[in-house]
């Protein structure tokens, strides 16, 4: 189930990456370490009304509200999208992200296919990466490492991801997130090629058409 939001411009200046991947792919982990590289990427804190699991806080993974508050949300159209996932619903405020795209920085969205696909809606030039794992095996082993689900929401999960991965071919790139430091270097690598392309759909010019005299 998904529900589109308000349209707003497209054509703000910061890059907008968006990240999906089935549970347990490693999106988390990668994003983590992108951003530990990548001083001008910064990440959206997502609203859900999902429990906490043990180590995270409100207002770092996720901020966690309530049904009601949540609701509330989407009345006020606060969302740019939500979904219902595993059974919990997640959203992406305008308020984690239209500011900073707007002031011409870079933002990714840890989300998920059905957001995703909204996302590119309202902001064409958002850039869509899928995570994949190698193998379904490795897949459930990643879940049940990670330790914080149970065998039931494990076994979901991966019911879930078939349907997932199956969205992957709407993606603009997809990275297989085999060994760690591939993938990672596969996200770097795609987030660069980004800024280095010139849209006329966006709003910034290089400042070097200026230098150069271009129009
Ligand atoms: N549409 C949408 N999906 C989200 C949002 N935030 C998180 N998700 C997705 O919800 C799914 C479940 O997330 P989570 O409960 O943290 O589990 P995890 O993916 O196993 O770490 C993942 O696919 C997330 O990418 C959001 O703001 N919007
Ligand atoms: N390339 C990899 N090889 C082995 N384990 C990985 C790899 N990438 C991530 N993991 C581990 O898999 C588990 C799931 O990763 P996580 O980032 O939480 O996934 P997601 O955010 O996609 O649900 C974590 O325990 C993480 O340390």
């Amino acid at each position: 189930m998904s529900h589109f939001a308000t349209p707003s411009p497209a054509d703000y200046p910061g890059n907008l990456y968006v990240v999906a991947a089935p549970s347990g792919a490693g999106k988390s982990s990668l994003v983590k370490a992108l951003l530990e590289i990548d001083t001008r990427l910064m990440v959206s804190i997502s609203h859900t009304t999902r429990a906490p699991r043990g180590q995270e806080e409100h207002g770092r993974e996720y901020w966690f509200v309530s049904k009601a508050e949540f609701d509330a949300m989407i009345a006020r159209g606060d969302f740019f999208e939500w979904a219902e996932v595993h059974g919990n619903r997640y959203g992406t405020s305008r308020d984690a992200i239209e500011q900073r795209l707007h002031d011409g920085q870079d933002v990714v969205l840890e989300i998920d296919f059905q957001g995703a696909l909204q996302i590119k809606e309202l902001f064409p030039s958002a850039v869509l990466i899928f995570i994949l794992p190698p193998s379904w095996e490795e897949l459930q082993r990643r879940l049940f490492r990670r330790g914080e689900d149970t065998p039931e929401v494990i076994a979901q999960r991966m019911v879930n991801a078939r349907h997932e991965v199956a969205q992957a071919r709407h993606f603009d790139y997809i990275v297989v997130n085999a060994l760690f430091e591939t993938a990672l270097f596969d996200l770097k690598t795609i987030v660069h090629a980004q800024r280095l392309k010139y849209s006329t759909q966006r709003l910034s010019r290089p400042a070097v058409f200026d230098a150069l005299q271009l129009s």
